[in-house]
């Protein structure tokens, strides 16, 4: 059994959490399972099914939300997916059009990085996250995004705290020289976020600005925002922060996201799955290592060295390379740290 690169449980586990949320007014708000039909006009479906918004809810206080689409008419019998095949075609010419052919250009296109043409399948969400969460997230710049301004609104009280507190990677070890233990730390957050609160909402309510009352604010207090992206670059967010590697409350977020996209573009999300997730990238030593079958790694460079044995044994699954290490070999994989 090989690992995985990201928390595959997960997504399903949110796939079933999915709310689909109806319109205002409809008779049937307070249903929020997915619904069996979409509406139609003449020809086309609606892809999200007729609902308002598609929600998951992310630890006790955020959620990822898809609120629009495009495309979000959708011709009877495909899915949104055909925007895809449907740009492509415009360079590659009419040719094939049987669905069977759709999806094996949409998994060559994927499978060979022309991504362009998923640039037309554009995705609008409403999250909302911590601000720690959302100053990694804003790093990815091609999307559009409109934020929740604490200028202007009240921000409220609550706050992102973990379940538990783990300690520092080895790696990266920063210290620390205080006696507490994590549950004492982890009681030590919650009151002085409740104290910062308290703090910023006494000077609220004494009239002083928000702009300044809020600089008192924890990064575990929530923002929200609106973020629109297309798929190619919804692709490359997802690759990186779905990732094990990927501090864990974003992986938390975007696997929801990626839960909801799956539903709702599964070919393109499968070629996804196939050639990027759940595919292993090579470097010209890891070739040259399996061309000449001794699986040694010609370099001197210790990380890459580790990552070629994390890669081979539990990305690749050789098994070779455990037995030799079961028996009693020097590391099989290096050629010397
Ligand atoms: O996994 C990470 C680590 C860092 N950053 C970005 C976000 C900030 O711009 C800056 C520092 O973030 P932190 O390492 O403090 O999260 O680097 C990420 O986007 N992802």
């Amino acid at each position: 059994m090989t690992h995985i690169s990201y928390d595959k449980e997960l997504v399903e586990e949110y796939v079933k959490k999915i709310q689909y949320v109806k319109p205002e007014g409809s008779e049937n708000q307070d249903d929020k399972t997915k619904p069996s039909i979409a509406p139609t006009i003449g020809p086309y479906y609606d892809a999200m099914l007729g609902c308002a918004r598609w929600t998951i809810p992310v630890h006790e206080h955020g959620h990822v939300t898809l609120v629009d689409m495009m495309p979000r008419l959708v011709p009877i019998g495909q899915t949104p997916d055909f925007a895809v095949v449907q740009a492509a075609r415009v360079s590659y010419g009419a040719g094939t059009k049987k669905s069977t052919e759709d999806t094996g250009l949409i998994r060559y296109l994927i499978r060979h990085r022309h991504t362009t043409p998923s640039e037309m399948v554009e995705f609008k969400f409403h999250c909302k996250m911590p601000i720690f969460v959302a100053r990694q997230w804003i790093r990815h710049r091609t999307a559009s995004v409109n934020e929740y301004s604490a200028r202007y609104s009240i921000v409220k009280d609550e706050f992102y705290v973990p379940e538990h507190i783990h300690g520092q990677s080895s790696s990266n070890n920063q210290g620390s020289n205080t006696a507490l233990t994590f549950d004492e730390h982890l009681e030590k957050i919650e009151s002085l976020v409740r104290d910062s609160y308290n703090a910023y909402d006494a000077m609220v309510k004494d009239g002083v600005a928000r702009e300044q009352a809020r600089m008192v604010l924890p990064t575990n207090v929530y923002t929200e925002w609106y973020w629109k992206i297309d798929l190619h670059n919804l692709m490359h967010f997802l690759s990186l922060r779905m990732d094990k590697h990927a501090q864990k409350e974003i992986q938390d977020f975007s696997l929801a996201m990626f839960a909801i996209v799956r539903e709702i573009i599964p070919v393109s999300m499968q070629a996804f799955v196939d050639y990027r997730l759940d595919g292993v990238f090579l470097t010209r030593l890891e070739v040259e290592a399996l061309q000449n079958q001794s699986l040694v790694l010609n370099t001197k460079n210790k990380r890459e060295t580790d990552e070629w044995v994390d890669k081979a044994k539990n990305r690749l699954g050789l098994g070779w390379a455990q037995d030799k290490k079961d028996e009693g070999t020097e590391e099989p994989l290096s050629n010397g740290h």
